[in-house]
């Protein structure tokens, strides 16, 4: 098994090199190995560039330690997916990933090792579980879902793909990751995406989409091929027979417009707090012999009783519940069970509707309203894509992608 040693030096608070000089090369030597190569990387890009030359130089497993944030693990996942054809071979190769999470959010680090309560301040704040997990013989390396976002124009041609480990979106999401990149240089942390979260807050988003699981039954998987929401009362998914449901149940049609539409693969949060798909952790996702799934937090400003149509006084008001309703994600993920009272306050318990729609389902499509230009914005791992006028987005949960299968040390 060959090993690399990769890190990005300017991510989060510029931490990666001392981490690695006085942490991670000394903890790797004191257990004998030895890596192929330390690499600092250097510009954007790099870290894709410099996985694909050693996977070109080696046949066989590669094991990468990889100190980033969600950000450069996703450019090489994307350097992996335009990068060289796979030849011939038919197994999967595979490249594992030992995460050091030097980066601002650390989405996946985080859903890896969830700060519980219980754990002392040093086990909250360690940022070496994974290579822990890498350098006892005991677990072995979880693999990854994958989720590859395709977009097509309006003739239904390729114009534009991604890959991410950790989230998908659009909406108020990709607008947030796509405004608080200005905002780096004055705010390095996380308080980025809040700033760039209250200058969005108001927009409504007008798109439909469609989601959807994969047709065929899987013998022995023990669950029905439909989509599926999560139901506080049931405590757990249900099959969705809402609005916009086909009769068998494999196809949900949402209409617009949308405040937020979030799908997640592996991670139960974007950040240490912010759980905002907490069903990937506490009813995690059939084994690698099912299909592959993606959980999707949908909100829907038009299902509240309260607003009839949508008016500037209804996206200000509007704009109070969404605040509150993703502040609840800081509570555990306390938002799922959030639901509406009879003058459309928000309220957790009741009988009324729920507020976020928290699917599970295999693909789904984001076909933006050709008027609406935020609506086209779609965020892959923090990359920002445009879907062209008239066209979509395709996003499909895989196990593998590329002839690789990937992943990490927990
Ligand atoms: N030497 C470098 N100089 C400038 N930018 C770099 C360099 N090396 C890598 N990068 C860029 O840094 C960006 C940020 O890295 P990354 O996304 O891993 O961290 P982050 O954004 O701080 O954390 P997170 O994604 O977890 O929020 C990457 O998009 C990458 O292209």
């Amino acid at each position: 098994m060959s090993l690399l040693v990769l890190y990005n030096p300017v991510c989060g608070h510029s931490q990666g090199h001392a981490i690695f000089q006085h942490i991670v090369l000394p903890r790797l030597a004191q257990h004998g190995h030895t890596p192929a190569a330390v690499v600092a990387t250097t510009h954007p890009g790099h870290a894709g560039e410099v996985v694909l030359q050693h996977l070109a130089a080696a046949d066989g497993p590669l094991t990468v330690v990889l100190g980033s944030g969600d950000g450069t693990l996703h450019e090489i996942l994307a350097a992996l997916h335009s990068g060289a054809p796979t030849g011939t071979r038919t197994a999967a190769r595979l490249l594992s990933f030992v995460l050091v999470p030097c980066g601002t959010a650390n989405a996946l680090y985080h859903s890896l090792f969830p700060p519980s309560p219980d754990s002392s301040q040093e086990l909250r704040d360690s940022q070496t579980r994974s290579l822990d997990a890498y350098l006892t013989d005991g677990p072995r390396a979880r693999p990854l879902t994958l989720a590859q976002t395709v977009l097509l124009d309006g003739a239904q041609q390729p114009t534009g793909a991604s890959i991410a480990a950790v989230v998908a979106s659009t909406a108020l999401h990709a607008s947030i990751l796509h405004d608080s990149e200005a905002l780096r240089p004055t705010h390095p942390g996380v308080e980025r995406f809040k700033l760039a979260a209250q200058q969005n807050l108001t927009r409504w988003y007008h798109a439909r989409a469609r989601l959807a699981v994969a047709h065929t039954p899987v013998p022995n998987a023990g669950i029905a091929p439909v989509v599926e929401i999560f139901s506080p009362a049931a405590r757990g998914f249900v099959p969705y027979t809402g609005p916009g449901a086909a009769p068998d149940g494999t196809a949900v049609t949402l209409d617009g417009p949308f405040v937020y539409f979030l799908s997640t693969v592996n991670a139960d949060r974007l950040e240490a707090n912010f759980r905002i798909a907490p069903c990937q952790s506490t009813f995690p996702p059939l084994p690698e012999s099912s299909p592959p799934t993606i959980d999707v937090v949908v909100i829907r400003p038009l299902r509240d009783p309260a607003l009839l149509e949508e008016s500037e006084h209804a996206r200000q008001a509007f704009a109070e519940k969404s605040m509150a309703i993703l502040t609840a994600a800081y509570r555990d993920g306390a938002h799922i069970h959030a639901r509406y009272g009879g003058a459309g306050e928000v309220v957790e318990g009741g009988t009324g509707d729920v507020v976020v729609e928290y699917f599970r389902c295999n693909s789904w499509e984001w076909i933006p309203d050709p008027s609406d230009q935020y609506a086209h914005l779609v965020c892959v791992d923090g990359e920002i894509l445009q879907v062209e006028p008239g066209g979509k987005a395709v996003n499909t949960a895989l196990h593998r992608a590329d002839g690789y299968t990937i992943s990490v040390y927990s």
